[in-house]
C-alpha cells in the first residue's frame, strides 16, 4: 500500500473525519463532493423508446462507501455498465463524460477502466464456476477485461510474474477465508462465499474503487456480517466502495453517503438517514413497489401510509374487477 494511500486511510478509518467530511455536502442530487473521484456528466442510454440512464452529473467521494439505491429498473446497473466501458450511452457524442481520479473514461475500453484503478465485481458465471478458485484469482490480475478474461485463461502469459501473482492470490485469499478452498471448483462455493471470491477476485488488480453489484445477494445471514467487514475494512484502508445494494438495512448500516436513481435518473443524494426520509425517495420506491422495507418503518408517515393503503385497496380493487 502507498504511503498517501495509508494516510487516507487513517482519516477514512475514523467514522466522525468521514462524517465531517461529509457533513457540508449539499443533500441535492449532483452535489459537488470534497474531494471526487468519479465524475460523471449528462450520461444518457436508451433502449429503444424506453430511457433507462439520464444522469446530468454525478460525483463520488475519495475513500468513503457510496450506496447506489434505486427500485427496480432504476437503471443502476446500466449505470455501472456505461461507466466501466461494457455499454456505450447514446449520449456519447453529444456531451456524455466522465473521469476517473482525473482521467478522462469516455472514450476507453473496459480494461483500460480496470487499468485506471476502477474496477467492478463479476458474478461468478457457469465459464468460472468451472474453474479453480485460485484460477479465477489469477484471472483478476488480468484487469478484468469482459471477454478478454476469458480468452487470457488459455494463454501462458504469467512467465516469471505467475509465482509472485499466485502469493498475491493467496494472500488475498486467506484474508477472505477461501484459503482452504484454493483448489475447489468456484461453483462448489456457497453464495456468501461466491460474493467473497467476486471481491477478491477484484482485488487482484490493486484498484482505487471497488463497484459492488448487490454483494449481499444470495447470502446467508452468517456471511453477511463478515462480508459488511470486509467492505468497511477497504474503505478504512483507503479504498473508495460505490455499491448497488437492495438490502436497506445493509445501506443503513455501512455507507457514508447514499445515492438514489429512479427512472434513470438520478433524484436524491445525501447520509443514509436523511436519503431515506426524502419524500421523491419514499416516493420513488413506492411507486414501483409497495412492500420496499425502506429499512425503519417509522420514517413513513400515518398520512403516507393511509395513501398507500389506499393505492394498495385501489389496485385490488382493479384487479378484483379485470
Ligand atoms: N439490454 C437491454 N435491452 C433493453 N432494455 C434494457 C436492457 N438493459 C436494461 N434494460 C432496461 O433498462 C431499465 C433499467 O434496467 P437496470 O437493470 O439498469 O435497472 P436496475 O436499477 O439495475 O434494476 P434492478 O435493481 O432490478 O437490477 C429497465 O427497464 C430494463 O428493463
Amino acid at each position: 500500500m502507498s504511503e498517501s494511500t495509508s494516510t487516507q486511510g487513517v482519516v477514512h478509518a475514523d467514522p466522525a473525519a468521514r462524517k465531517a467530511l461529509m457533513s457540508d455536502v449539499d443533500r441535492t442530487p449532483g452535489a459537488a463532493k470534497p474531494d471526487s473521484i468519479l465524475v460523471v456528466d449528462n450520461i444518457t442510454r436508451q433502449f429503444g423508446g424506453m430511457t433507462a440512464v439520464d444522469v446530468d452529473h454525478l460525483e463520488v467521494q475519495r475513500g468513503v462507501i457510496t450506496a447506489l439505491i434505486g427500485p427496480n429498473g432504476a437503471g443502476k446497473t446500466t449505470f455501472f455498465n456505461l461507466i466501466t466501458g461494457f455499454d456505450r450511452p447514446t449520449s456519447a457524442k453529444t456531451g456524455a463524460a466522465w473521469s476517473f481520479d482525473g482521467a478522462k473514461l469516455d472514450k476507453t475500453s473496459a480494461s483500460s477502466v480496470a487499468k485506471a484503478g476502477m474496477v467492478r465485481t463479476f458474478q461468478l458465471t457457469k465459464a468460472l464456476s468451472r474453474m479453480t478458485v485460485i484460477d479465477n484469482m489469477m484471472l483478476g490480475a488480468q484487469n478484468q477485461a469482459g471477454e478478454n478474461l476469458f480468452k487470457s485463461v488459455f494463454k501462458p502469459l504469467w512467465g516469471r510474474q505467475e509465482k509472485e501473482i499466485e502469493a498475491k492470490a493467496e494472500e488475498l485469499l486467506a484474508r477472505f477465508k477461501l484459503l482452504e478452498k484454493r483448489d475447489d471448483y468456484a461453483g462448489s462455493l456457497s453464495g456468501g462465499q461466491r460474493k467473497l471470491l467476486e471481491m477478491a477476485r477484484a482485488l487482484m488488480s490493486d484498484p482505487k474503487m471497488i463497484m459492488l453489484d448487490e454483494p449481499m445477494a444470495g447470502v446467508n445471514p452468517a456471511l453477511t456480517q463478515s462480508l459488511l467487514g470486509h467492505i468497511q475494512s477497504l474503505r478504512d484502508e483507503g479504498m473508495t466502495v460505490l455499491f448497488v445494494e437492495h438490502d436497506m438495512h445493509v445501506v443503513r448500516h455501512i455507507s457514508d453517503w447514499v445515492a438514489v436513481m429512479a427512472e434513470g435518473r438520478l433524484v436524491a443524494e445525501g447520509p443514509a438517514d436523511s436519503v431515506m426520509s426524502d419524500a421523491a425517495v419514499i416516493d420513488a420506491y413506492l411507486g414501483a413497489h409497495h412492500d420496499t422495507d425502506l429499512g425503519d418503518d417509522a420514517l413513513l408517515s400515518d398520512e403516507k401510509m393511509e395513501e398507500i393503503a389506499e393505492e394498495v385497496a385501489a389496485e385490488a380493487a382493479e384487479r378484483e374487477e379485470a
